[in-house]
């Protein structure tokens, strides 16, 4: 069998009213419409295996407690599951709060409408939910009924509905409303529905009070959501005693535009709406009521209806229908706040980053590229929002270093670590969660183990030799300097000595420079290692309670330092955190020197010491060569640096033990 070339035939085009005056078009909602959720009988009816009493009690109970005041419980004639469900509801004290109606559906035959009522003695607000077909497919084939037998059974079932309801001083309960559905009301012709509907309000007799409730379902959705809002507007226009009536709309999914047509329909005069939540029901559903609410709070209309904790709500429906939640769900899908895309992920980091730069408070206007919704406000965490995977750029990659470390990658730094990430997601050929993806920073810039330098003991003192080359720092202009007289105090140069463990071997070193960072960068070059400072920034980190990945106290500084090797092109990244500014960057530029020298083609092995305080190459080893290399031209590193030399020249000696925040991150 295959798709028919001309299917023309067999289905036939819907043909839309003609109401060349319709307002719907031009109408937008707001306010909020009466909300039914008939997960208890519409959803539950459709289920494989529908829900037994204990989940149904779940159930109902977290349908009030996000706010719902008419549920549709059940359909008592069906069976005892449901009878004694309704039962049990109606005869527990304190389950159902006093401002909720009970809602129960029965078809139109006296002995289960009978039923249906007793089920609900007891209760404070009922509403009895009779249905009958009124459309020709239906009529034809279900009932073989005509247009006048149609109409007489509903009224026939009114009025019985009526004498053992509200007309019965004895039916046990306090309120009573009456809701009528001619089914499959938009396959029908919208004369003989407007027809029986006066026929059965003439019936119940409502009032402006107790207003009768015609829900018009879209029992198959079988056109354009605009007919089916035309179709409601015909109704409200014709149908008598508006205010008498409460128009209910019932959207079915089939052609995926539920959503749609339950909007539209508002616009066109509805007052009320059935569904369910997340949409399940016969075939492809319900309409869903967690979309259209969550519709409405984008409009800045509350909804009346809480999902602040949306994944709660999630857990409930998930395990009572035994039907998982498509990912692409609305507003509940797993992958509806997340990004794997570079672009999508790069412009919602700037809105982010933008909104914290502007100081808004969660109530401040959401303006976000790609998010119609600030998760935050349905209980979602931001970490799902930016996941990373072969797609993804530089923006996720630092969102998640941000989130989970507290670090600002500078830009560069942040195109560095997405290469990292990018070959590890390739390789894998999956995503890399969160905390995979602070790993893999943690390993790449050492922060938890320097696994080729440690620092383990240091002095910074004033250099008081003068000299304007110190041994290892190149890098300087010679300084002006009168005889007999010291340098003025922001010229004075700072000598790092101290012991730096190099693969497990531990080594005095010594070098001078303008500050800290440049007098260790001297003693490396004493080692061979003559790194260039390119790039230097750093921040501090203030720590909310015990932030995992970190140790350390509530203040700490973080330090990033991009690196060239002289004459070389290659450039590194290293990253040091410590509560002492000063220790942050050392670590940091032993942590460049590591990579440096872990990335070169062979392992810089044996490091022999020729002197009690420097170190040398065994003539002809592979760092030799490296030391030859790099000896050629030594630059001057960027100002940052001297940003940090600036925490220096406040004050005259900085001593560190280095060995056990060496292992700190
Ligand atoms: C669009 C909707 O969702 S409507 C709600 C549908 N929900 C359910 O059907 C769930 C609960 N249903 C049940 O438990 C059963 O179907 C019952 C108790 C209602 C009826 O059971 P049975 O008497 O065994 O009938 P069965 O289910 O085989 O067929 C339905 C009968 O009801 C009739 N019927 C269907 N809709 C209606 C209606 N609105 N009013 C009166 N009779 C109806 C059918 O024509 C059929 O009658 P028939 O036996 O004379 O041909
Ligand atoms: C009973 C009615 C309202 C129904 O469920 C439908 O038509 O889909």
């Amino acid at each position: 069998m295959v798709m028919l070339k001309d299917p023309s035939k067999k289905y036939r085009r819907f043909k839309p009213l003609d109401i060349p005056d319709r307002q719907w078009p031009t109408k937008t909602i707001d306010k909020v419409p009466r909300w039914l959720a008939t997960d208890l009988r519409d959803g539950n009816q459709s289920l494989v295996d529908p829900m037994d009493g204990e989940q149904k009690w779940r159930y109902f109970q977290m349908l009030v407690k996000l706010g719902y005041k008419e549920i549709e419980v059940s359909f008592p004639s069906s069976g005892a599951t449901d009878y004694d469900f309704t039962r049990r509801l109606v005869t527990t004290p304190g389950v159902v709060p006093d401002d909720v109606w009970l809602q129960v559906l029965s078809p139109c035959r006296k002995e289960l409408i009978r039923r249906t009522v007793d089920s609900l003695k007891g209760s404070k607000k009922a509403v009895l939910h009779l249905y009958l077909a009124t459309s020709p497919c239906f009529q034809q084939i279900v009932f073989g009924m005509s247009n006048e037998q149609s109409k007489a059974l509903a009224v026939e079932c009114t009025k019985y509905a009526r004498s053992i309801t509200k007309d019965d001083p004895n039916s046990g309960v306090e309120e009573w409303a009456y809701e009528f559905s001619p089914e499959t009301f938009s396959d029908s012709n919208m004369d003989f529905v407007l027809d029986v509907c006066e026929a059965v309000k003439a019936a119940w007799e409502p009032s402006e009070q107790h207003p009768i409730i015609f829900n018009l379902p879209a029992t198959v959705e079988m056109s354009t959501p605009n007919v089916y809002a035309d179709q409601i507007e015909f109704f409200c226009r014709n149908v008598t005693e508006r205010e008498k009536i409460c128009v209910s709309l019932h959207p079915h999914n089939d052609r995926g535009c539920a959503v749609a047509a339950a909007e539209l329909a508002q616009m066109a005069g509805a007052d009320r709406v059935e569904g369910t939540l997340f949409g399940n029901g016969e075939r492809t559903g319900n309409v869903d009521l967690v979309t259209l609410a969550l519709n409405l709070y984008t409009q800045g209309i509350h909804p009346g209806i809480d999902f602040s904790d949306l994944n709660s709500v999630i857990d409930i429906v998930e395990t009572s229908n035994k039907i998982p939640i498509h990912p692409r769900q609305p507003y509940g899908g797993q992958l509806v706040v997340c990004a794997f895309s570079g672009s999508h992920q790069d412009a919602i980091k700037k809105g982010f980053q933008a909104r914290e730069k502007s100081n808004a408070t969660r109530e401040d206007p959401w303006v976000m590229p790609y998010l119609p919704l600030d998760p935050e406000d349905i209980g979602r965490t931001y970490e799902a929002i930016i996941r990373v995977n072969s797609q993804s750029g530089k923006g996720g990659v630092a969102w998640i270093i941000k989130r989970t470390l507290e670090l600002d990658l500078p830009r560069g730094l942040q195109i560095a670590f997405s290469k990292i990430v990018q070959r590890e997601t390739d390789m894998l050929g999956r995503e890399l969660l969160p905390n995979e993806i602070k790993e893999l920073f943690v390993e790449a810039y050492h922060l938890n183990r320097n696994p080729r330098f440690g620092l383990v003991d240091y002095n910074i003192t004033t250099d008081r030799s003068a000299s304007p080359h110190p041994a290892g720092d190149t890098t300087q202009k010679p300084q002006q300097q009168t005889p007999g007289k010291t340098a003025p105090s922001r010229n004075l140069r700072r000598k790092f000595s101290g012991v730096i463990e190099i693969d497990g071997h531990e080594h005095h070193v010594e070098g001078v420079g303008n500050g800290a960072l440049s007098a260790l960068a001297a003693a490396l070059k004493n080692l061979g290692i003559d790194l260039d400072i390119a790039d230097y920034k750093e921040h501090s980190i203030e720590r909310r309670g015990g932030g995992e990945g970190v140790k350390g106290r509530d203040t700490q500084a973080a330090t990033f330092i991009e690196c060239t090797a002289s004459g070389q092109a290659q450039k590194v990244w290293g990253v040091g955190i410590h509560e002492d500014v000063v220790q942050s960057s050392l670590f940091a530029l032993l942590s460049a020197a590591s990579s440096f020298l872990s990335s070169r083609p062979s392992t810089p092995v044996p490091f022999r010491p020729k002197r009690s305080n420097t170190l040398d190459m065994e003539p002809g080893s592979p760092l030799s060569g490296l030391r030859n290399e790099l000896n050629g031209a030594p630059k001057s590193g960027p100002d940052a640096v001297a940003k940090l030399e600036a925490h220096v020249e406040k004050g005259e000696q900085i001593n560190g033990t280095g060995k056990e925040n060496a292992e700190a991150s």
